[in-house]
């Protein structure tokens, strides 16, 4: 129960409505006790006007009468006990769920980019879906069935003994009994559903990816394999699903086979005690319907302890992501106005994953207002130092500063605002085009959208297509290619208007025509913005204030285009061979 511990506060929260929930589960729970009770005392009644022990028909009518009428009332009175207690408590269940998966998602909000790469998109959805599904079985009917059965206990018990002690011994005996047998079948259930579930997330998977690769798979004939594979998961789950069918085929069995063995021993305890005048008749009716009552909420302990032994262990898992630390802290509480002068000091940079050097004392300077372009073979460290201006990870050594404060010591969300990013791999939501630009300013008007799509030279695409700005991307509408894509994503960067702009090699889809249009307006309205532009063609640092060319995490050189052009190295190399190409 230490990792459930988790949820006090949030019962804390709702306690006003948890105190009412209880008192309404004890109210329905005493409002049931009185039909037994009446019905019992009914007989009792009967059967002393049999042997004659009352006379007067009249009696035996009102008592009868009057006794329909207590169990009418108190029955309707449970049952409508019985709604509202579902209202309270489940409600409270499901209001806990909700807090706890916005905890859970406002907490991968926060993360870092690098907690990503360490877990599986599978598992942070499995923890925020599943595992809190199970808490909130904790939550709701644990509480719910564990109350019920507790009143039930404090209740009927005593009755019971204070009625006829034997019989209630031998009525209570076979209980605990099928309380561990329940919780050991519960177990057991559980145990091969988990089997089941995760084999259905492995099928889904499976299914997903041949879905999503469907071109791949056709262009190398691999249907046959594919189908293969399909057929032995299947087949594999057919068989988990049938162990997990016949355990459960035990539950109802078992119930009524316990059920019918407490109402033997009722019988056979309680008749002889009535045959020798020790009991009424009406009490031996009275205990029968008592093992029924009881039954239900005795199999409920043991479903009740599974529940909660499953909840610990889904709140283990959630709490695993909750106590992590961001590892990007923003350190500083008022918002910092950023100009977008950067300056690299003497930066490196390991992936602690894979402890790969990506930087090695890297150190340049960019004014605001500036064009940097970083040339260098792939795999050179480009990227990583377009994450390391953003805080995507901090550095290990030397100090990265805007405007002369090291980034650290800047507002995350100030700094984060102030920049615009162009991925390498542009990604779109799948919502139409008109939402997926104006992801970089909410309130962006029409206007506005356009202006960024023409900007980016992708308006004439976009009304090409039937339903214009409101055609739909993605897995529900339209595909675009490379090139639009990455074209929509400056467009989403642009309308952001940021001080900063980084352009992740966003321009290799697109034809050399139309990376020319867009370097020109970038070139236009960046004139007071810092842009770096990270390529692997020449022309793109063409009209760059500085360049860096980059190889296996170091500076090799820095200087201007024409500088480089005369440079021996990398970057001339480059140059001439891009130009060769042009010529052919
Ligand atoms: N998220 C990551 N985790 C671990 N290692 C990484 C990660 N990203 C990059 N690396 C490694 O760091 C090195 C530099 O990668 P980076 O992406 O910065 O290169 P790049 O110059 O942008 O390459 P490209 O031109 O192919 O995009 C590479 O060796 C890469 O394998």
């Amino acid at each position: 129960m230490k990792e459930l511990q988790h949820l006090n506060k949030y019962f804390i929260k709702y306690k006003g409505r948890l105190l009412l929930g209880i008192l309404i589960t004890i109210i329905a729970q005493v409002f049931s006790l009185f039909a037994p009770k009446l019905i019992g005392n009914s007989l009792t009644v009967v059967q002393k006007y049999i042997d004659k022990e009352i006379t007067d028909l009249a009696i035996v009518k009102d008592e009868l009468f009057m006794n329909i009428l207590i169990i009418v009332g108190a029955s309707a009175l449970a049952a409508f006990f019985t709604f509202l207690m579902r209202q309270t408590i489940i409600n409270i269940s499901r209001y806990v769920e909700y807090d706890l998966k916005n905890e859970v998602y406002q907490q991968y909000q926060n993360l870092s980019t690098n907690f990503y790469k360490k877990n599986r998109t599978g598992d942070l959805m499995n923890r925020i879906s599943e595992d809190v599904g199970k808490v909130r079985m904790y939550a709701g009917p644990a509480i719910m069935y564990s109350i019920r059965t507790i009143t039930l206990f404090a209740c009927l018990i005593p009755l019971m003994f204070i009625t006829a002690p034997k019989v209630a011994i031998y009525t209570l005996l076979p209980l605990p009994i099928l309380s561990f047998l329940i919780y050991k079948l519960n177990r057991a259930i559980q145990k091969r559903s988990t089997i089941v579930q995760q084999f259905l997330s492995k099928l889904s998977t499976f299914t997903q990816e041949s879905f999503s690769g469907v071109s791949v798979i056709k262009a190398y004939g691999i249907e046959p394999q594919i189908k293969q594979t399909f057929d032995e998961m299947v087949l594999e789950g057919k068989q988990k699903n049938m162990d997990l069918v016949k355990v459960n085929a035990w539950f109802f069995p078992m119930m009524i086979l316990l059920i019918g063995a407490s109402n033997i021993l009722v019988i056979y305890i309680g008749g002889k005690q009535f045959i020798n005048g020790e009991i009424e008749f009406g009490v031996l009716a009275e205990f029968i319907m008592y093992v029924n009552m009881l039954t239900w909420p005795v199999a409920t302990i043991g479903w009740v302890t599974s529940i909660v032994q499953q909840a610990e262990v889904s709140q283990k898992r959630i709490n695993e992501f909750l106590d992590v630390v961001p590892e990007i802290q923003n350190q500083i509480a008022e918002a910092t106005p950023i100009q977008g002068n950067i300056e690299f000091k003497d930066v490196s940079f390991t992936y602690d994953d894979t402890n790969i050097t990506a930087l090695k004392n890297v150190s340049f300077s960019l004014h605001s207002g500036e064009t940097l372009a970083i040339v260098g073979k792939t795999g050179s460290g480009k990227t990583t130092i377009l994450d390391l201006i953003s805080r995507m990870y901090d550095t290990d050594h030397g100090v990265i500063e805007i405007d002369q404060i090291a980034i650290k010591n800047l507002n995350l969300n100030s700094l984060r605002n102030a920049i615009s990013i162009v991925p390498q791999d542009a990604f779109l939501f799948s919502e139409t085009i008109k939402e997926n630009i104006k992801f970089g300013k909410e309130d962006a008007t029409e206007e506005e959208v356009i202006a960024a799509a023409k900007f980016a030279s992708v308006h004439e695409n976009i009304i090409g297509f039937k339903k214009g700005y409101d055609t739909i991307l993605g897995e529900r509408g339209i595909t675009l290619s490379g090139g639009q894509k990455q074209r929509v994503s400056i467009a989403r960067a642009i309308i952001k208007d940021p001080n900063v702009l980084l352009l992740d090699d966003c321009l290799s889809a697109v034809d050399t025509e139309t990376e020319e249009e867009i370097l020109t307006n970038i070139q236009r309205i960046t004139e007071n913005k810092t842009t770096i532009i990270v390529s692997h063609r020449i022309s793109s640092a063409k009209n760059a204030d500085k360049i860096i060319v980059l190889d296996d995490g170091r500076i090799i050189q820095n200087g201007s285009y024409d500088d480089l052009i005369e440079e021996d190295g990398y970057f001339k190399e480059l140059y001439l061979k891009q130009l060769s190409e042009k010529d052919l």
